[in-house]
């Protein structure tokens, strides 16, 4: 195994991938490989979404979350836990904290339109009336990050040595969400709790993350040395990373690496900041038992069998979304 310090995460050109020679395909996986062994991130170009499209989608979001406190409320559904719709200030801590993050954000769920019965599994999707292209941005976005991240899944397959089409069936109507979250300002920094911060080092849920707009300043991740690197991605870059379900799977052979999102400077706590992260889940009924492959004497295993709706549940009650 090797073990790689890097300085900033590495990029790649999905490209590669889909359209290249077998021999910059292989390079892709390898190089994917690489950096999910070590540190858990990549940043990738040629992901699908046209700047146009992220453009509207922005638009849209800041316009939603500069709505006044009470409209906004009405989005806010207690019975579905925080799963669709609005999720107000303060209400997800990271998991093993009290100190709720200085975030408000929206959460857009999967639409299932072609008869599967998982579809009952899912509330339905909550739209702010306000906005007329919320939806069909939302909406459209979410393919798109839903198509990237199943190519993404395909080289992690290759990589594992397993068929290219492992996680095909499991992801298909899976329980992906698609984030927008406003980090806002803080008019008066005494009155926030001390240990409050935008977000709170934790790994994700999910099997992977598209992260649009990582490229504003305060996302880090903690490197295996214990330093905490910035995240430099380029406007046109997705930020792609290994969350929990992938690293349970993988008997941790693949890196959910810890982030945070750190306050600005004093002087810029007065401003928003925004960032869109898509979470891929696969059916809740995908076993996560660690892959035989990834267990050996020198790696045992380490995580008890549990399914991805099972681990699922388990997480929201600890990050406080359900009772
Ligand atoms: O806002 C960001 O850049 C990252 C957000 C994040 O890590 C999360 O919501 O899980
Ligand atoms: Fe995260």
């Amino acid at each position: 195994m090797s073990s790689i310090l890097y300085d900033e995460i590495p990029s790649l050109d999905l490209n590669d991938f889909t359209q290249g020679t077998p021999e910059e395909k292989a390079k892709f996986v390898e190089d994917l490989g690489a950096a999910y062994n070590n540190i858990g991130f990549v940043a990738i170009k040629n992901h699908g979404l046209s700047d146009d499209l992220t453009k509207t989608l922005y638009q849209q979001v800041e316009a939603f979350f500069s709505l006044p406190e009470s409209i906004k409320q009405q989005y806010e559904i207690p019975e579905l836990f925080g799963q669709r719709g609005y999720i107000g200030k303060g209400k997800e801590h990271a998991k093993g904290r009290k100190t709720g993050d200085l975030k408000e954000f929206y959460h857009v769920g999967q639409e299932v339109t072609d008869g599967d019965p998982i579809k009952q599994e899912y509330p339905d999707n909550i739209w702010p009336e306000e906005l007329s292209q919320f939806k069909a941005t939302s909406l459209e976005v979410y393919k798109k990050l839903e198509n990237a991240g199943k190519t993404m899944l395909k080289a992690i397959a290759l990589y594992l040595g397993l068929d290219e089409f492992y996680f095909e069936d499991k992801v298909k109507n899976g329980n992906s969400i698609l984030r927008p979250i406003h980090y806002f300002p803080i008019e008066n920094p005494e009155e926030i709790p001390e240990d409050a911060v935008r977000a709170a080092e934790h790994g994700d849920i999910n099997l992977i993350t598209l992260l649009m707009g990582a490229s504003a300043d305060g996302l880090q991740v903690l490197r295996r040395d214990g330093k905490w690197i910035p995240i430099t991605a380029l406007p046109e870059q997705v930020v792609v990373n290994v969350g929990d379900m992938l690293a349970r799977l993988t008997n941790d052979k693949l890196k959910s690496t810890i982030h945070r999102v750190v306050n600005p400077p004093r002087e810029l706590m007065k401003t928003s900041r925004y960032s869109i992260p898509f979470f891929m889940h696969p059916r809740s009924d995908m076993d996560l038992t660690c892959l035989e492959s990834c267990v050996d004497t020198e790696h045992p295993k380490k995580y008890e069998n549990m399914s991805a709706g099972e681990f699922l549940h388990e997480r929201l009650t600890e990050i406080g979304l359900k009772k």
